[in-house]
């Protein structure tokens, strides 16, 4: 196991691009389950996910062609659906998360497929009831296989459309179902569908490849069954949780810090979120420019209350920024309720940043209240594991910015999601090794 060595205290300067979108990535790389033509995806993040989920596509049988470090040409003319059967296949799926995303498209293009228990992060419960319920109402039968604890999942006859509300906007689950239901017979109707540009991006290539997908963007998804898919070419967005977390990093420790191609228009809610924690961050073009910060002050809410920053489903504030911002309020000026609203194990990594010294009331699972000292102190270097991959990335962020050396343990969790992170940051001024356990 490796492990990060960081000393704390070093600005940061220059310029950092974001890689590609990795919950993007996952998806887009399982649609081309969908079609045996060749379908080409470009800026494809070379991240430990991404790659095994690359790997396990493989193992299934689809032909992968790497042009580039991150394009890639994927063809699943040639699918082994017994791999289903493995037990390889069982273990593969319980490291990661979006081993979930083959479902729909096994389903929608072969009739069949096996779920196994997903991996990813730890982070409270991660039920898969949109997905069951989404394939149940296109008309897939369940088959419970307690010897090997997997589901198997098939339909006698072709999926059929039809109208469903979703009981939550599950991102990975709307996209399993929009999978499946892009060669059902009929017209798929989804209300209350996620609509993160993840899964806008999804759209566009099943759109590309000759589905007929309306109402992009929306919660409201109108899915006109075709009878096949083809060839199609896509380009990955930039990772807007990376970008998310740049601006914190640079706010914290930067000295002048500029994005470069964000997509800003793609970013939604999470500049302004950053702002109303008194960060400044213009936009010029598509890069955004991090100036030096010496001082941050946090918003009231209009009537002077103390703001709360809470997730929601897109076009809300995404769940996997709120640990970036919790650690940058420490620093700012003022005071600030995160309520992780979604995920109930997501808030203990303060812990770690109060033995820093951070001033953090952790209330319940859910909320934490930020006590921001303007800087007065500076955080202490402390060793920590990083119990998740986004409070992997915030606790490199505190360890930047404190006094002394720090060490990370359970660094597979950044790299689950941050390529090359160590050599990009230490590009700007970053002081980081990597060391092995
Ligand atoms: C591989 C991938 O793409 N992972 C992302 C995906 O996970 P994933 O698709 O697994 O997450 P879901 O969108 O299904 O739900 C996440 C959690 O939020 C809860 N929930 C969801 C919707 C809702 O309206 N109300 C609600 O409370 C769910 O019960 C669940 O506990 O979306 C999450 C939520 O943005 C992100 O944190 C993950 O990074
Ligand atoms: C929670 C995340 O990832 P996963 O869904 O893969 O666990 C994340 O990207 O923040």
């Amino acid at each position: 196991m490796e492990a990060f060595v960081i000393e704390g205290g070093h600005q940061l300067s220059g310029t950092i691009k974001p890689q590609g979108a990795k919950n993007e990535a996952l998806q887009v790389i399982c649609a081309t389950l969908l079609t045996s033509d060749p379908v080409t995806i470009k800026n494809i993040p070379d991240i430990l996910d991404v790659n095994n989920l690359i790997k396990l596509i493989q193992e299934i049988g689809v032909k992968v062609t790497r042009i580039n470090k991150n394009d890639y040409v994927f063809q699943a003319d040639e699918v082994n659906l017994d791999y289903l059967d493995s037990d390889a296949f069982v273990n593969k799926c319980s490291s990661l998360r979006g081993s979930v995303l083959m479902i729909g498209p096994l389903l929608g293009r072969f009739g069949r497929s096996t779920i196994a228990k997903p991996g990813g992060d730890k982070i409270g419960r991660r039920r898969l009831d949109t997905h069951f319920l989404g394939f149940k109402a296109l008309g897939a039968k369940f088959r419970h296989d307690a010897t090997r604890d997997v589901y198997h999942i098939e339909t006698a006859n072709k999926l059929k459309g039809c109208y469903m509300l979703l009981d939550e906007a599950s991102v990975t689950g709307t996209a399993n179902i929009i999978m499946a239901a892009v060669m059902a017979e009929g017209t798929t109707t989804v209300y209350n569908a996620a609509c993160e540009p993840y899964i806008q991006q999804l759209c566009h290539l099943l759109n590309a490849m000759g589905a007929n997908i309306s109402g992009i963007a929306s919660n409201l998804l109108t899915i006109v069954g075709v009878k096949s898919l083809h060839k199609a070419k896509h380009t990955v967005l930039p990772d807007m949780i990376e970008v998310g977390s740049f601006i914190g990093m640079a706010a914290m420790v930067g000295n002048g810090v500029r994005i470069k191609d964000v997509a800003v228009r793609h970013l939604g809610i999470i500049p302004d979120t950053f702002r109303r924690l008194g960060i400044k961050i213009k936009i010029e073009g598509n890069d955004l420019l991090i100036p030096r910060q010496p001082h941050y002050q946090i918003d009231s809410f209009i009537d002077g209350t103390i703001m709360t920053l809470s997730d929601a489903p897109w076009p809300g504030l995404t769940p996997d920024l709120l640990s970036v911002l919790l650690v940058v309020a420490t620093q700012a000026c003022g005071c600030v309720l995160f309520h992780q609203k979604m995920f109930e194990s997501r808030l203990f990594f303060v812990d770690k940043l109060i033995d820093m010294r951070a001033q953090i009331i952790l209330c319940d699972p859910h909320r934490a209240v930020v006590i921001g000292h303007d800087r007065q102190f500076r955080l202490r270097a402390g060793r920590m594991t990083s119990p998740d991959i986004r409070a992997g990335i915030a606790l490199l962020i505190a360890a930047l910015s404190a006094e002394g050396t720090s060490r990370i343990e359970n660094i597979a969790q950044i790299d689950r999601g941050y390529e090359d992170i160590e050599a990009r940051l230490n590009a700007l001024g970053a002081h980081i090794k990597r060391v092995d356990d």
